[in-house]
């Protein structure tokens, strides 16, 4: 069976322009808060280098994500999923401007047409590009690959470990948080249905 395909490019909104000179006055703002001389030699290129870092984060550019290759599945009494796993993508917890580092595995049922492999760590990394909740990231994952795949048959599993949870407050070093989007066949009662919690259990396969 074929759907038509209507790939359009992902919905991560595109953040506006960092004004890098504004942030780096800040964070030199900020230093001073902290008690630190920000002309001295180590901090001195420091407010810079961070806003220069923010802009890096925010403004990340995730090139093309929808490019779709036509594909007959073999239906001989078969079936058919592709799923890339162990993709690692950093974002900050908005909560806290903590690290988090998260690994993503993602798949669908090809319906016709497949996408490019790459395209899928393409747009999880997207969504990692900005201050996130894990829940948030991995939803959008999901409606992009909805999007992009033309297939109703997606699913997302995330594993984090939140810096905010282990550096600092509660200090659950290793704790690991897992989240699983799942949608058509992949849902309860769907055919698919428990192969991303397994492999969610192992780690989103890293
Ligand atoms: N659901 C969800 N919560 C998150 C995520 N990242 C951080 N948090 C949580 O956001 C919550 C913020 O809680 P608050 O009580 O407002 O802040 P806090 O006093 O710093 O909390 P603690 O982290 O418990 O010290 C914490 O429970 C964090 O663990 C995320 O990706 N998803
Ligand atoms: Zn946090």
């Amino acid at each position: 069976m074929t759907t038509e395909l209507t790939a359009e490019a992902i919905a991560v909104p595109a953040p506006g322009r960092i004004d890098q000179e504004q942030v780096a006055a800040l964070y030199r703002q900020l230093l001073t808060a902290l008690g630190e001389d920000p002309d001295r030699d180590g901090l001195k290129d420091t407010p810079q280098r961070v806003a220069r870092w923010w802009a890096e984060f925010l403004e990340h550019d995730p090139g093309r994500t929808d490019t779709t290759f036509a594909h007959e599945t073999l239906h001989a009494g078969g079936d058919e999923l592709v799923i890339v796993s162990g993709i690692v993508v950093y974002s900050l917890c908005e909560h806290h401007l903590q690290n988090m580092e998260l690994t993503v595995a993602a798949g669908y049922r090809p319906r016709g047409r497949v996408l490019g492999l790459s395209k899928i760590a393409r747009i999880a990394r997207a969504h990692g590009h900005r201050l996130q909740l894990q829940e948030r990231l991995m939803n959008g994952i999901a409606e992009d690959l909805l999007k992009v795949s033309g297939s109703p048959d997606v699913a997302v599993a995330v594993t984090g470990s939140h810096a905010c949870m282990s550096a600092r407050g509660v200090r659950a070093v290793g704790a690991v948080t897992t989240t699983v989007s799942v949608h058509g066949d992949f849902a309860p009662g769907g055919p698919f249905a428990g192969l991303f919690l397994d492999l969610a259990a192992k780690g989103a396969s890293r």
